[in-house]
Formats: structure tokens, C-alpha cells, sequence
């Protein structure tokens, strides 16, 4: 496109655009494969296409990840998802060589991460890739300040300055007034918040969180997730975070890759994996979930008569078909879907129902997934 000087694209336009087409994590035909001789596997078509417990009787082998492809997008909240066994801790480990890949390729930042040296390695987890566990991993004898500080250390930090960080971070994480008492005179809660906080503390460019929530009680972890999305708004951090959940993926996800066997079955928003799923399985596993809550106005939306545009309750397009039932109740009249003035089209209380029960167009249980760049 070409830009005359009296049309200057706005700074923020240009950084947003530029950061959306770099992607931090780029996963390309990856493979974990366990046993001996792991590295036949993805080489020989015959080994690479048999169900894991053939696999494994045949060649003693465990194919944790297999061949599996996405980018993870800057800025974006990327959960990878799945029950028990299916390989997301292997895969998130992967993206830092925790683990080494049997094959593919993986680069952060455009960079080869499998042909990164030993120090390279340790720049990257320690600076630009920091990780969120589930046993938080904190020093028993250390305080909050000094666990929380503990990543500037090995980084060479200054004392000084790793207290100063420290306490910032500290305080982001709502622990102020705690700094000076050790983890075991914190609830599992507060401790989950001084193993995210020592992980904010090296300003990593992403985050990876393995599990962290899943041992906390419902309440505390719920206070967590809310945590974390409050962390993600204001910082609007890259995060890949690990969970088996579909209630805590579907709320802090912007992307879901849902893996069963090592392989990722789908990938997308929560909006497409809960209106489009791409199989059987998916469609299994999210056939709980309260469609409303998660599928927008969109999937229910129509065309506005002349009369209808003009006027009526409005909702914006992403707004949930369970907040649309809200202002279609309280007015008494279809809502108009409106994005900056402009009406894109109406929806009503038939549309609105049909989601609920899953018999709308577009919500379809049979429905063709929405195509996702993975
Ligand atoms: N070091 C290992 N040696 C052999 N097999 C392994 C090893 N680590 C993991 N596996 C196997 O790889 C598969 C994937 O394991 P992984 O821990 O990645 O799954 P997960 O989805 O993270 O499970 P969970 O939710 O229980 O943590 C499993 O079948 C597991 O038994």
C-alpha cells in the first residue's frame, strides 16, 4: 500500500501489526518420542501412524508429541490443553529444549532453538522464557522477597536492585505487607503467587505456566485465573499455559490447542472449538460447556429489516449470546449487533434459544471447523 504524507499511519497501528505477524513460538512438524532408538520413529511412516500401544509394543517406544505444528502469537494467551497423558507437559518443555525434541523444528523469535548452545539455552529460559509450576519449586528457607528474587540473582543482579524488582513485583502479585515470611507460613494460594511473581520478577518475554492452579482449591484457583487475566490485560504478555481443564482453558485462552495422543486435534478459539468442533472427540469433551457463555453474538446473528436497524438494545459483536439474552429479555425486542455505529445485523430471541440448544446454524454440532492457521 502506499502512504502519502497526509495519511501517517499511527505508531500504535504499526507496532501492533508488525508484533501480530512475528510469532514468539514457531512449532513445525515437532516429536517427542520416548524408548530406545526414538529417532526411527518419525523417519519410518509405518512406525509413525501406529496407535501409541502398538507403538510401544512393537518398538518399546512412547510417542509422547507427535508431529505437531503451531505458532504462538504475540501478546496471545495459548493454552495447551488436554487430559492426562496426552503430551502437553512434554510439548510446552519442548519449546525450551527441558526436554529434547526427536524431531522438527521450533524457533522463538524467529531464532533455532534446537541449534541454540548451552549458554544460549540458559539465556532463554532465564530471561525470555520463564516457567509457572505446579509445585512452585520455591526455597523453603528463603522469604517471599528473596525467593521472589532469586531468578535476578542467578542473572547477576545487583542486590539492590533484585530487592527493589522484587518488592515491585510482590506487590503486583497482591503479597504485599508478606515479603518477609517463608513459604510455609503461606496458603497454597499465596505460595502459587510468589512462583508467578519470581517468574514476573525476570520480565520474561513469555510466560509458560505448567498446571498451576491445579492444586489449589476451587476458590483460590479461581482468584488465580482472575490473577492471571488481570496480569494479561495490563502487561499483555505473551502466555502459554498448560491445564486439563476445559473451564479454566476456555476462560483465559485466546487460542486452545487441544491435544489427545500427542497430537493436536484442534486448534482455535474457544468460540470455534465450543461451535465448530473438528471431530468426535472434540465435540465430546465440550458437550458441558454452557454454549451461551462462550459463543458470541455472531453465530446467532442475521440480517437487520430497515426497521430493525434503526432501533433496539445493542450488543457488540463479541459480545457472549448469553449477554444478548440479557438485553433481548430486558427490552423486549431483538438487539442490534453494532461495531463502531454501523449495525451488522440483529439478533433474536429464536436465534438466541437455538444456541442454547444447539440446534442454530453456524452452532451446529456437525458444523465444518473455522480453518485456523496452526
Ligand atoms: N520421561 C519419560 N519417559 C517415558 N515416557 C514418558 C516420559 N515422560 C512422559 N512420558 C509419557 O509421555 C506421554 C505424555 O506425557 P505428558 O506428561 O507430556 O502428558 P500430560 O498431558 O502433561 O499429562 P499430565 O496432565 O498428567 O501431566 C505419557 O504417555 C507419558 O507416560
Amino acid at each position: 500500500m502506499t502512504m502519502t504524507p497526509t495519511t501517517p499511519v499511527p505508531p500504535s497501528t504499526q507496532a501492533t501489526s508488525a508484533a501480530s505477524t512475528t510469532p514468539v513460538f514457531s512449532v513445525e512438524g515437532l516429536w517427542k518420542v520416548f524408548g530406545p532408538k526414538s529417532e526411527r520413529v518419525p523417519l519410518d511412516p509405518e512406525l509413525a501412524a501406529l496407535p501409541a500401544a502398538e507403538l510401544r509394543s512393537r518398538t518399546g517406544c512412547t510417542a509422547a508429541v507427535r508431529d505437531v505444528s503451531f505458532d504462538v502469537r504475540k501478546g496471545e494467551v495459548f493454552v495447551v490443553m488436554g487430559l492426562s497423558g496426552s503430551g502437553k507437559s512434554t510439548l510446552v518443555r519442548c519449546l525450551t529444549r527441558l526436554i529434547e525434541p526427536t524431531a522438527g523444528a521450533i524457533a522463538v523469535d524467529g531464532e533455532d532453538v534446537r541449534a541454540m548452545d548451552r549458554t544460549r539455552l540458559r539465556e532463554l529460559r532465564r530471561h525470555r522464557a520463564a516457567m509457572v509450576f505446579q509445585h512452585f519449586g520455591l526455597l523453603p528457607h528463603r522469604t517471599v522477597l528473596d525467593n521472589v528474587a532469586y531468578g535476578l540473582e542467578i542473572q547477576g543482579v545487583g542486590k539492590a536492585e533484585r530487592r527493589e524488582r522484587a518488592r515491585a513485583v510482590v506487590a503486583k502479585v497482591g503479597l504485599e505487607g508478606m515479603e518477609h515470611r517463608r513459604p510455609g507460613q503461606l496458603s497454597g494460594g499465596q505460595r502459587q503467587r510468589v512462583g508467578l511473581a519470581r517468574a514476573l520478577a525476570v520480565d520474561p518475554e513469555v510466560l509458560l505456566f505448567d498446571e498451576p492452579f491445579s492444586a489449589l482449591d476451587p476458590l483460590i484457583r479461581r482468584d488465580m485465573q482472575e490473577e492471571v487475566i488481570r496480569l494479561h490485560r495490563e502487561e499483555g504478555r505473551t502466555m502459554v499455559f498448560i491445564t486439563h481443564d476445559l473451564s479454566e482453558a476456555l476462560k483465559l485462552g485466546d487460542r486452545i490447542a487441544l491435544m489427545r495422543d500427542g497430537r493436536v486435534v484442534q486448534l482455535g478459539t474457544p468460540e470455534e472449538i465450543v461451535g465448530s468442533p473438528a471431530d468426535d472427540y472434540v465435540r465430546e469433551f465440550v458437550r458441558d460447556v454452557p454454549r451461551e457463555q462462550v459463543l458470541t453474538v455472531r453465530t446467532a446473528m442475521r440480517a437487520a429489516t430497515a426497521s430493525e436497524a434503526g432501533h433496539g438494545p445493542a450488543v457488540a459483536p463479541d459480545a457472549t449470546v448469553s449477554e444478548a439474552i440479557e438485553a433481548v429479555a430486558r427490552a423486549g425486542t431483538p438487539a442490534r449487533v453494532m461495531d463502531r455505529g454501523r449495525c451488522l445485523g440483529v439478533v433474536d430471541p429464536a436465534a438466541l434459544l437455538g444456541v442454547v440448544a444447539g440446534t442454530a446454524p453456524g452452532a451446529a454440532t456437525g458444523a465444518e471447523p473455522r480453518k485456523e492457521a496452526v
